[in-house]
């Protein structure tokens, strides 16, 4: 009798023989191979288990890996603020790029405006489940797509403030200090608000940082309801300013202006490609003018494999359309999202590896941050007419007010709230007439609101983290700096309360219907692999590329020490760019030496 082991070995060397035939026989598809594999295991009537037949095929797939003979200057996984940032960066290099994206390009359909398909049924998100800190399945609100989750972002693009680059103490504890500063993202912020064409006045916002350049458009205007409603703030002694938004809008001739001002802005996908997102601003523009930039889509990467040192990474495995590739190349770029990025790496282990890609200071993972999220309605007797009403923000509390000394966030708002809307989005208070009332007059209530989006700073915190068990992710968060969070929304319905009556026709009483935005919500993602110049506390250098593996760089919003208190997107946009100059400045320094060995 054959031991279950000998029976093993043997099904092993087969097909590691066979895989060889394979290799020579590389054009052949892999699915004609592995259904011929699977004959031949038939005929050698083996009676396993399905555990061992199962086990078995999966070595075989991996052996039938395809391995490209091509080899490139530089891969880049992902194609999102960071990945499609980059990349479009790195083209100009003229070095052989090939970009891998999970997604493919977001269809372009009716549906792209649906309400009901975007908020309701979550078209555009991944089916995946992921798994909070007590072991409970949710649905991740993240999308794969060419462009990542730009496509469906609000697009409320803004620099950190000067001080966001300090150690600041919170009312919960402590923001760390980044070790580069505001200065050195500066010139890279300018570069990316061309790049995004982000619209926007300056010298309004009273915690602005200095900039060396004027927005490159103008703010977009606030039609008459949210003019009204700004000029009430202002009266009441705050500073309400424009929110800067990455868009194509010309407002002196519509004639010329993609954008369309519509109600479907914040959350849904552009149906006439009018919003600056990675995909429209960066990929799209990047491949027609580029030859040496290849997008492969629908190309999911597992893992990524390292030299027997551990120092380089060598190959790039990576599902295409259900086909497992491997790709190499001189320098690889995780840029597939904070959580992604981290899972990655925590994915691809090896014995030089054991906790992780890069993961000596066991960091990778750690001290994720999302922003405590609070979305709020004013409800006010008269309907709002304005189309376009994601304009206004204040920042009056940012840093706190005199009896609060410490960091409470910023106000801007969300965007119209459409009837649709409303039963994905129900807060705690509208559910029950949203459940019970049939047909419930949720057009009433939506036309005549105006939706706030407070945002307030988390903090890192080390059990704050992503882990991979088997092939499941997890998601431990705990919210922190709470009572900051509480008050600030306490601060601003004392503001909706305080205004003008008569002006805004706000409902006189203090129903402001509120949603805790929920873990699912995971927009604003950083922190789980952080820079630093100290391979112990953090996991990338300052370049952003990882202390442990020479060749292995990770820039999307991963790199961040801390969160700050506005939005992450132009940063993370900001620094692939500064992170562009560094790979390409590495780049031309070793095609320089091996054209001349003597540099
Ligand atoms: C509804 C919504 C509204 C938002 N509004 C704003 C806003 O107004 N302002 C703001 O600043 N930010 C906003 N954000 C956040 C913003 O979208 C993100 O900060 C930004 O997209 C992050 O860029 P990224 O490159 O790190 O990740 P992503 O944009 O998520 O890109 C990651 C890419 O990697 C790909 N990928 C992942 N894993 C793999 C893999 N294994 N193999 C290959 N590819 C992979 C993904 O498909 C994706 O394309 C919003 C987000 C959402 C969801």
């Amino acid at each position: 009798m054959w031991s279950k082991q000998s029976i093993l070995r043997d099904i092993i060397s087969f097909l590691i023989n066979r895989s060889q035939q394979f290799q020579q026989q590389l054009e052949k598809p892999y699915v004609l191979f592995a259904s011929e594999l699977m004959h031949s295991l038939c005929w050698m009537k083996l009676n396993y288990s399905k555990n061992l037949i199962n086990k078995a095929r999966i070595t075989s797939e991996k052996i039938a890996m395809k391995t490209t003979t091509n080899h490139y200057d530089v891969i880049i996984i992902g194609t999102g603020a960071s990945g499609g940032t980059l990349a479009h960066r790195l083209a100009l290099t003229g070095k052989k790029i090939l970009v891998l994206e999970r997604g493919d390009f977001l269809p372009r359909e009716k549906d792209n405006w649906s309400a009901k398909e975007v908020y309701q049924k979550e078209r555009y998100h991944t089916d995946e489940d992921w798994y909070d800190k007590d072991g409970k399945a949710f649905r991740p609100q993240t999308g794969y797509w060419v462009g990542g989750n730009t496509k469906l972002y609000g697009a409320a693009l803004l620099r950190l403030r000067e001080r966001d680059f300090e150690q600041v103490i919170h009312k919960g504890g402590i923001s760390p200090e980044w070790e580069l500063k505001y200065e050195d993202f500066e010139p890279y912020y300018t570069q990316a608000e061309k790049l995004y064409d982000v619209h926007g006045e300056r010298g309004k916002d009273p915690t602005e940082p200095p900039c060396s350049e004027s927005y490159p458009y103008p703010a977009v205007s606030h039609e008459p309801d949210m003019q009204a409603l700004a000029d009430c703030i202002h009266k009441l002694g705050y500073y309400p300013f424009h929110l800067p938004l990455g868009l194509k809008l010309n407002e002196s001739d519509r004639t010329k202006s993609p954008c369309i001002r519509c109600d479907t802005f914040d959350g849904y996908p552009c149906l006439v490609g009018a919003k600056a997102d990675a995909d429209v601003n960066a990929i799209r523009p990047t491949r027609e003018a580029y030859s040496n930039l290849t997008l492969i889509t629908n190309a999911k990467v597992l893992q990524l494999h390292t030299s027997a040192s551990g120092r380089e990474v060598t190959a790039v495995e990576t599902d295409v359309n259900g086909e497992l590739y491997q790709f190499s190349a001189d320098i690889v770029v995780v840029a597939c999202g904070a959580i992604n990025s981290a899972a990655l790496l925590l994915r691809s282990a090896n014995d030089k590896h054991p906790n992780g890609l890069a993961n000596s200071s066991d960091r990778v993972g750690r001290n994720f941050m999302k922003h405590q999220a609070i979305a709020l309605l004013s409800i006010h007797l008269e309907p709002n007419r304005a189309n376009f009403q994601k304009t206004i923000a204040v920042n009056d509390f940012y840093w706190g007010e005199p009896d609060f000394p410490y960091p409470m966030g910023m106000v801007q708002n969300s965007g119209n709230v459409l009837p649709d809307m409303i039963p994905a989005e129900a807060p705690p208070l509208l559910a029950p007439y949203v459940k019970l009332i049939p047909g419930f007059e949720l057009h009433l209530m939506a036309e005549r609101s105006v939706g706030w989006w407070l945002q307030t700073e988390d903090l890192p915190h080390p059990n704050n983290r992503v882990r991979v068990v088997g092939d499941k992710l997890h998601l431990d968060y705990t919210l922190n700096n709470t009572e900051a969070a509480d008050r600030l929304v306490h601060r601003w319905t004392s503001v909706l309360k305080s205004i003008e009556r008569n002006a805004m026709h706000v409902i006189p009483f203090s129903l402001y219907p509120r949603n805790n935005i929920p873990l699912q919500a995971v927009g604003h993602q950083c922190g789980t692999c952080c820079f630093g110049s100290d391979p112990k506390t953090s996991v990338l250098d300052l370049n952003c590329r990882t202390h442990d593996v020479d060749n292995l760089y990770v820039v999307d919003g991963s790199f961040f020490p801390s969160n700050s208190g506005v939005n992450p997107t132009l940063t993370i946009m900001a620094n692939a760019l500064r992170v562009g100059d560094a790979i390409a400045e590495r780049l031309m320094v070793v095609l320089h030496s091996k054209e001349n060995p003597g540099f």
